[in-house]
């Protein structure tokens, strides 16, 4: 069935379609993303139940909305300060957090995995929730290179299955892919395009296909910059200034990787390399597999490709 974002379903009235009018949300994993996501979301007048899998990672990933609410309101609400402190209030109300994911799924109309990009930790955790959320309940992943398709497997709820792939930071990149199988009803798909416009985002429709659309262009792209670095072909700071002022980029390649984090980055990578064993640009880059394996991940740790300490 092809899916359409902006045009009317073929073959369905308007009447017929029945969305699921999302309106709490389950985000699971308060990482980077996963915080990011429940803060759009809250800040836009959805309930949000953030799990993590313990309390110092929930209170730390809620401290974090709060500074970047902060941020949000400094410049949406310069000269009223008081609505602002309201906005961040009204917000920080719509969020609750909890470390079983079992226990709140039985309220969500949605509910969006940002957890590890690991195939089978996904699969576990979809399998075990499709016994206890509702028959209504939608289920998205927001995963940045695996197929939808074999993340939905492990569930019964292929038809309420989709990608929903938010970029980072979520509070200041407006595109959302919004990721269709084979299997996704058209009616999941709707509300997955209505979610994410009631966030303030615009929405690309995506086939689960490899790295939907940016990642499909940007993993080659970055695999060339590694292969470029490995071979002394240009410093990491050169090579950064290069794409910034070359290409108008906010970030180059290598303070992007840093601020993606290097263990998301090598997971990616080391997808694409197992699934294009025989092509050098995606052969596993050494660089990366030391800085993974000695801690380094970027920003979030103080180290990566530069140190932020
Ligand atoms: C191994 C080597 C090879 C390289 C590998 C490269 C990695 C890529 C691999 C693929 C990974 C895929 C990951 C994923 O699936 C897809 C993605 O998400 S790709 C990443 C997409 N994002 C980007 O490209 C980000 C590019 N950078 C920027 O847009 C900006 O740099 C920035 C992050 C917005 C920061 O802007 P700056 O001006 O530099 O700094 P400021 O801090 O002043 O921020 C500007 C402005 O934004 C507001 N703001 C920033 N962050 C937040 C936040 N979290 N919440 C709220 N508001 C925020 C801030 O207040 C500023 O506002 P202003 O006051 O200036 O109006
Ligand atoms: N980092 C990015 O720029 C980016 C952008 C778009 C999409 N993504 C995707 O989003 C997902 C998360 O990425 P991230 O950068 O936020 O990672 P992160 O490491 O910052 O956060 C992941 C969080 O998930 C938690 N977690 C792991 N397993 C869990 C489980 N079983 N139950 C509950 N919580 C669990 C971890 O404790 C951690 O807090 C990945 O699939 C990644 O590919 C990342």
């Amino acid at each position: 069935m092809a899916f359409f974002s902006h045009q009317v379903c073929r073959g369905f009235s308007s009447s017929a379609v029945r969305n699921v009018v999302i309106k709490h949300v389950t985000i699971i994993g308060g990482g980077q993303m996963g915080a990011g996501i429940a803060q759009v979301a809250a800040s836009t007048g959805h309930s949000v139940t953030l799990v993590d899998t313990n309390e110092d990672i929930l209170k730390k990933a809620v401290k974090g909305i709060e500074g970047n609410l902060k941020r949000v309101v400094k410049k949406k609400f310069a000269d009223k300060p008081e609505a602002g402190e309201e906005f961040i209030q009204k917000a920080l109300q719509n969020v609750s957090t909890s470390t079983d994911a079992g226990s709140v799924v039985r309220d969500s109309d949605l509910v969006l995995e940002a957890i590890v990009e690991n195939l089978k930790i996904k699969q576990d955790l979809f399998g075990g929730l499709d016994k206890l959320a509702p028959a209504h309940t939608i289920f998205a992943s927001n995963t940045s290179s695996l197929p939808i398709t074999d993340i939905a497997s492990s569930t019964n709820r292929l038809d309420r299955f989709g990608g929903l792939h938010f970029f980072n930071p979520v509070p200041v990149m407006k595109l959302v892919e919004v990721i269709a199988t084979s299997a996704t009803s058209q009616e999941t798909f709707d509300s997955l395009l209505n979610f994410s416009k009631k966030l303030g985002k615009t929405s690309v429709s995506c086939k689960d296909t490899p790295g939907f659309i940016v990642n499909r262009l940007l993993l080659p792209y970055i695999m060339e910059v590694i292969r470029m670095y490995e071979r002394g072909d240009g410093s990491k700071e050169d090579i950064d200034i290069a794409m910034k002022l070359g290409c108008g980029y906010p970030m180059g390649p290598f303070e992007l990787a840093d601020y993606v984090g290097l263990d998301t980055v090598k997971f990616i990578m080391d997808g694409w390399s197992a699934a294009n064993p025989d092509n050098p640009v995606f052969a596993q880059s050494e660089l990366l597999t030391k800085l993974v394996a000695e801690g380094k991940l970027g920003k979030k740790t103080g180290e990566g490709f530069y140190k932020y300490k």
